[in-house]
């Protein structure tokens, strides 16, 4: 018998954990610490359980000033390598916390400073190119996408619009010269969708910049057998040059054939469009390098753009009052931005992206400690798609398999909490405990400010960017009291994103 595991059993282990869970919610944290050390004594070596129960321990002597031993159990569940990555920060901050009590303020300083503050900026950028989505080239400018309803028409082509000659100018130079003749045929083919047009104004934008001999040897050395990228070298996802598009990944290994046959029929039908274009000649003898470096930015964009979504200012109606705006958020442009793309998905993302004028701005939505990785989602959250939904999607345009915490886990989607329902609400969200009796460790005033922002949000439509670092605080504060999944978080994210859009307005970004 191995006697190093001799009657340890983890479901015993975690039935002692919840019961130390229950006494450490209603603040019993002696009889918690009992609890805690009975689950690790009989956790099994190595595994999840014993890190977490180690890890509970820690708080319940936190609570107990006992923080000499609360710091050992910290650092226990830091070398168990089996506590949940994304939690880390919950150590980081208690050890902080600790330390914080014991004096030793410098400490506690560097340990906070491991981790990224809720509402944090993480990323602000401006697109490398970007396309409509849909029929909205009619009422904004096909250089800077901002709404226009009084907008000058292109010289010669029938198809874009402009704010002004300045915006027509800049964007004759910088590629509707070369794609003039393009616009319509394209329009025209029911095949062809906005991540082809994005394609193509990446592929128009980089020749007219280089020139398409420069550009085609480029490729050429792309695709020697041994080229190898060194993506952290020189900034070269940060120069909207060559390789900050043709680095990024277009997964041609990992798609169906199927797939792969559309992108080459996509891109010989550019081609032929390219050979006739009268603005611009590309010599027949490089035609075939152009058709190859189309697959790979039509592969491009088709797995790293985004829907950029921006607050609508609609027609005749002020943009002042959000009850005149629509309760789904408006997405313009169809966008490629180079750091942007280089994060991967989480259904239970850390952080989100709101579009300002033009400019992407990518906040932290959950803490995140120095060092772990960023996760966007791709157009599927735990909370509104269905694991089945999800694992499809994933697999159909990404070709991954996610295992984030949510997918592993198998957490529950909050069908009953549509997105619209936020806006329709008829009254101010409350939270109240379920029994009554408060163990929230949230104060009344902070609940009562969130509510009057809730309303401010959803029945008054006034709405400040005030608001916005209140609800990150908000949100900050959930993450220390309650476990997820947990519907408030989702809706206090629903409520940051929706704070985001409607303030989007009020704030300028600045992009050197
Ligand atoms: C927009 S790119 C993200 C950046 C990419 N990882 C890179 O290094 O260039 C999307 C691709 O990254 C990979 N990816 C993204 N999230 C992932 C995840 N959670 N697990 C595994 N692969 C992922 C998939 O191959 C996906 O098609």
């Amino acid at each position: 018998m191995d006697c190093t595991t001799a009657n340890k059993n983890n479901d015993t282990s975690d039935q002692y954990r919840s019961r130390g869970n229950e006494a450490f919610k209603i603040k019993n944290y002696e009889e918690s610490l009992k609890m805690y050390t009975q689950s690790i004594m009989t956790a099994e070596i190595d595994s999840l359980n014993f890190a977490l129960s180690v890890a509970n321990r820690s708080a319940a002597l936190y609570y107990l000033e006992e923080y000499e031993h609360s710091l050992k159990d910290i650092d226990q569940a830091f070398k168990s390598k089996r506590y949940p990555l994304q939690n880390n920060y919950k150590l980081f901050e208690r050890k902080g916390n600790c330390y914080r009590q014991m004096n030793h303020i410098s400490i506690a300083l560097e340990l906070y400073s491991n981790q990224l503050f809720l509402g944090e900026i993480l990323i602000i950028e401006k697109p490398i190119a970007g396309v409509f989505k849909n029929s909205m080239w009619m009422f904004n400018c096909n250089y800077c996408f901002q709404r226009c309803l009084s907008a000058i028409p292109c010289s010669k082509c029938s198809q874009v619009v402009y704010c002004d000659e300045t915006c027509l100018r800049k964007a004759h130079t910088c590629y509707h010269g070369i794609e003039c003749s393009l616009v319509y045929p394209l329009k025209a083919d029911p095949t062809i969708e906005p991540t082809h047009d994005l394609a193509l104004r990446c592929f128009v934008k980089l020749i007219n910049l280089m020139g398409v001999e420069h550009f085609c040897s480029m490729v050429r050395k792309y695709n020697e057998p041994n080229f190898s990228f060194d993506k952290n070298s020189n900034n070269c996802f940060m120069d909207k040059t060559f390789h900050s598009i043709y680095a990024l990944g277009g997964n041609e290994t990992k798609r169906t054939v199927s797939n792969l046959f559309f992108m080459h029929c996509t891109a010989s039908m550019m081609v032929s469009l390219l050979s006739l274009n009268e603005y611009y000649d590309i010599p027949s003898n490089l035609l075939g390098t152009v058709g190859v470096s189309l697959v790979h930015l039509l592969c491009i964009a088709n797995l790293n753009s985004y829907a950029s979504v921006e607050l609508s200012k609609y027609i005749g109606k002020s943009s002042n009052n959000i009850s005149n705006r629509p309760a789904t958020y408006d997405s313009v442009a169809l966008v490629l931005c180079s750091a942007y793309s280089l994060i991967n998905h989480s259904c239970d993302p850390n952080v989100i992206v709101q579009t300002y004028s033009g400019v992407e701005v990518t906040r932290a939505i959950q803490p995140i400690s120095k060092g772990s990785q960023l996760f966007i989602d791709y157009g599927v959250k735990f909370f509104s798609h269905g694991k089945e939904e999800r694992i499809t999607h994933l697999f159909d345009q990404y070709q991954f398999q996610c295992r984030c915490q949510a997918c592993t886990n198998d957490w529950p989607i909050y069908a009953s909490l549509e997105l619209d329902e936020l806006f329709i609400s008829n009254g101010p969200l409350i939270i109240n405990d379920e029994d009554g009796d408060n163990h929230l460790s949230i104060p009344k005033t902070t609940l009562s400010k969130f509510n009057e922002i809730v309303d401010l949000l959803l029945i008054h439509h006034k709405i400040n960017v005030d608001c916005l670092d209140f609800l990150f605080s908000f949100l900050d504060l959930l993450y220390s009291n309650f476990e997820k999944p947990c519907t408030i978080h989702y809706k206090c994210i629903q409520l940051v994103q929706a704070c985001m859009y409607y303030t989007s307005d009020q704030v300028q970004y600045a992009i050197e």
